[in-house]
């Protein structure tokens, strides 16, 4: 692999050069395989300057990543560097830091990390080159005349009490790095800390880097930045990044970030890379939230970076969360990270009272159990909203033919199709995994059979339910189908909080640390399914969805309540649920997984195959395996790393492509961290020669 020394100062021309003096640069590009190539240039090019260099026969955008005194290839085989594209300013060190470290810790080539991490825009060569580019991306958008964001009033400002205001001047105090832990249950009032946290932080002249797992569900939280520490110091303040944006709109609040105009930037995980040149604290809201993971690409947790940047920028990071991930608290535990707790809610209420109903051997009606639909409604007589919690949107799962057995199957995965009814395709099925679509068939395809029926249920099953059971009552879905459209979410969201709807069904998108003024009653159903999942993180991803769920109860209230509908309450989740003591949950979960040695007592990678035939994909995986046994010298490390066996995914075949997976392990970070390095470069060839696509995830979330 050819040097890329990031850390090295821009290159200076010695004065008095001869007129023909050539520069090397070398650059990163977003291609597979190698990931760096020397160019040359008749100036010098500042490490970090974006440039458009030949590539084949095609013209690609690349980031300069060093410039070497000899170049690692013959010079004669190197050509021109096309155009160094000076709009905006190279990427500064710290951000090249990050990058390089991204792609040795996540196992990817740099290119493949720096470029998609740039605005679409800046990394296009059309945008640049060709008739319309009109002087390219950044005067294009510099010419356009901004439109201010209003700034609205900022509501009345409560006063911190004893534990908000102890964690927000701790960390308002620190010096240079430190990892916070803020351990807060729901509706403790964690985002005055963060606000607070923020706005000493804009005092001391720094910018404020806060991240949230979804942006379209917070907008109360935009609101209150804009109003709170927008109206400090003007409109341009606040700068928003999301997937969901338009390319300009994305450009513009890169660069106003870079330039240093905003002062905060509130993001999903794709903010994580944007320069922030007077960056002075990071909050990470909901840090247990799986979104942080990117699940394609650069498979990075923008959790870990935000603690990585941290450290290197010497600049504290807020972890919050009502429910940490077991690896953070770990680390809390430890003394690694402080932790500060808010115990109590901020508002004069309890934490809801929660009930288990036990279902064995209850009447249900269409998933409710009597005591739910007596509890709905007292709630709706009392004017108070409800919420109905399911993770599964749709109709039903599955549609089956009672007579013959038939099942929904997509043609193309091994999964069911689950029914729509509601949406601009009424009646229809989908599968989940690859989206295929089919009508309904008005008999069984197998025996002729009319009599089709939905099992299981979803969302819009529940919604027709509650409609018959609350013929009055206005009722809201809200999951990924009802949200498909911009801005719907929190149009939704906007209509909840006004008022406008009595009973709210939803998936986990409800979940996520809304602050619902009126709602008293929150029930959930078919929780028991994710209770025997194979996956170990499954018993804490339950727990943590259920204890936020609950936790939009009764906020400002008192006398909120909590209805779970389970067959197993006696399990550990749910009994440490009844307590609300998440203390006692991630301990019983971190000794149980002391025990057999999982994270964060061990570390994870997890190498997927995919292929026409599973069988090639085991293959594969099998003779990944087996490099470490054929060349032991170049494993050093292999002895204290496990490779288990080759095994199918769960979900076998996924729009006709079957998936295997390989799961490497070891107790030894930096011993792993080695092995996957030489592992990486040998994986290429064997997946050349068996056809299979592969990818290598480095603590893996699902398993
Ligand atoms: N010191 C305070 N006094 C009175 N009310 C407060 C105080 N701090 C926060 N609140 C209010 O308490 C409610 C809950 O606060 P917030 O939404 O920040 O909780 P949270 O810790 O983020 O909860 P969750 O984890 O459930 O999202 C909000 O309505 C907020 O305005
Ligand atoms: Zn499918």
């Amino acid at each position: 692999m050819p040097d890329i020394s990031v850390v090295e100062p821009p290159f200076h021309p010695c004065p008095g050069a001869a007129p023909q003096a050539v520069f090397w640069i070398r650059v990163a590009l977003d291609v597979p395989l190698l990931d760096v190539f020397d160019y040359r240039s008749p100036a010098a090019v500042p490490v970090g300057s974006r440039v458009i260099v030949p590539f084949g026969r095609r013209r690609l955008v690349g980031i300069v990543v060093a410039t070497p005194a000899e170049p690692a290839i013959a010079p004669e085989q190197i050509k021109d560097v096309d155009q160094v594209l000076d709009d905006t300013p190279p990427m500064p060190a710290d951000w090249l830091r990050m990058a390089s470290f991204a792609a040795q810790y996540y196992q990817r080539p740099i290119g493949e990390v720096m470029l998609p991490a740039l605005p679409p825009s800046l990394r296009k060569v059309s945008a640049y080159q060709g008739k319309r580019s009109a002087g390219g991306p950044v005067k294009r958008l510099d010419r356009r005349a901004r439109v201010p964001a209003p700034i609205m009033p900022a509501d009345c400002v409560p006063a911190l009490n004893a534990e908000q205001t102890a964690a927000a001047d701790a960390i308002a105090a620190l010096q240079g790095h430190k990892t916070i832990l803020l351990y807060g249950v729901t509706g403790s009032g964690k985002t005055e800390v963060y606000l607070h946290a923020a706005q000493a932080a804009l005092a001391r002249g720094r910018q404020v880097l806060f991240l949230v797992p979804e942006i379209n569900l917070t907008p109360q939280l935009e609101q209150s930045l804009r109003a709170r520490l927008a109206g400090l110091a003007g409109p341009q303040t606040l700068a928003i990044m999301h997937s969901g944006l338009a390319d300009g709109e994305r450009l513009q609040a890169w660069l106003s970030v870079q330039r240093g105009e905003a002062r905060i930037l509130l993001g999903t995980r794709l903010a994580i890379f944007a320069p922030m040149p007077d960056l002075g604290l990071i909050i990470v809201d909901e840090e247990h939230d799986t979104s942080y993971k990117q699940q394609d690409g650069l498979r990075y947790s923008a959790r870990d970076l935000a603690v990585w940047r941290a450290r290197d920028r010497n600049v504290p990071v807020v972890l919050g969360s009502a429910t940490p991930s077991l690896e953070s608290w770990s680390h809390a535990q430890r003394g690694h990270y402080q932790r500060y707790t808010l115990a109590r809610r901020a508002r004069d209420v309890e934490l809801p009272k929660v009930r288990l109903v036990d279902t064995r051997r209850l009447a249900m009606q269409e998933g409710f159990s009597p005591q739910l639909v007596t509890a709905l409604g007292e709630r709706l007589e009392r004017g108070e909203q409800a919420l109905i919690f399911l993770n599964r949107r749709g109709y039903a799962p599955v549609l089956n033919c009672a007579s013959c057995g038939w099942v929904s199957n997509c043609p193309r995965c091994t999964a069911y199709t689950v029914l729509h009814r509601a949406g601009a395709r009424r009646n229809h099925l989908q599968c989940h995994h690859c989206g295929y679509q089919a009508r309904v068939p008005r008999a069984c395809p197998d025996c002729g059979d009319q009599d089709l029926k939905p099992m299981g249920r979803g969302t819009q099953r529940v919604e027709e339910h509650l409609a018959e059971l609350f013929p009055a009552a206005r009722i809201a879905r809200i999951d990924a189908d009802s949200t498909r459209l911009k801005g719907s979410a929190a149009a939704l969201f906007a209509q909840v909080h006004a008022g406008e709807v009595d009973l709210l069904v939803g998936t986990q998108m409800v979940a996520k640390g809304h602050d619902f003024a009126n709602l008293g009653l929150v029930g959930v159903l078919n929780a028991d399914a994710m209770l025997f999942a194979q996956d170990f993180r499954a018993p804490e991803r339950l727990f943590a969805q259920l204890m936020q769920v609950a936790g939009r109860a009764g906020r400002h209230a008192e006398g909120g309540e909590v209805i779970i509908q389970t067959d197993y309450p006696e399990q550990a989740v749910y009994q440490a649920l009844l307590k609300h003591d998440y203390p006692g949950f991630a301990q019983y979960g971190l000794s149980e997984r002391e025990a057999v040695g999982l994270p964060p007592y061990a570390h994870q990678a997890l190498l997927t195959a995919e292929a026409r035939e599973l069988a090639t994909a085991l293959d594969f995986l099998a003779h990944a395996r087996a490099l470490l046994g054929e060349y032991p010298d170049s494993f050093p490390t292999a002895c204290s790393i496990t490779v288990y066996d080759p095994v199918p995914l769960r979900v076998v075949r996924v729009a006709n492509i079957e998936r295997a997976q390989l799961l490497v392990e070891s107790s030894n970070r930096p011993a792993l961290q080695a092995f996957l390095t030489a592992w990486s470069y040998a994986l290429g060839d064997i997946a050349r020669r068996f056809r299979v696509r592969y990818n290598l995830e480095v603590d893996p979330l699902e398993i």
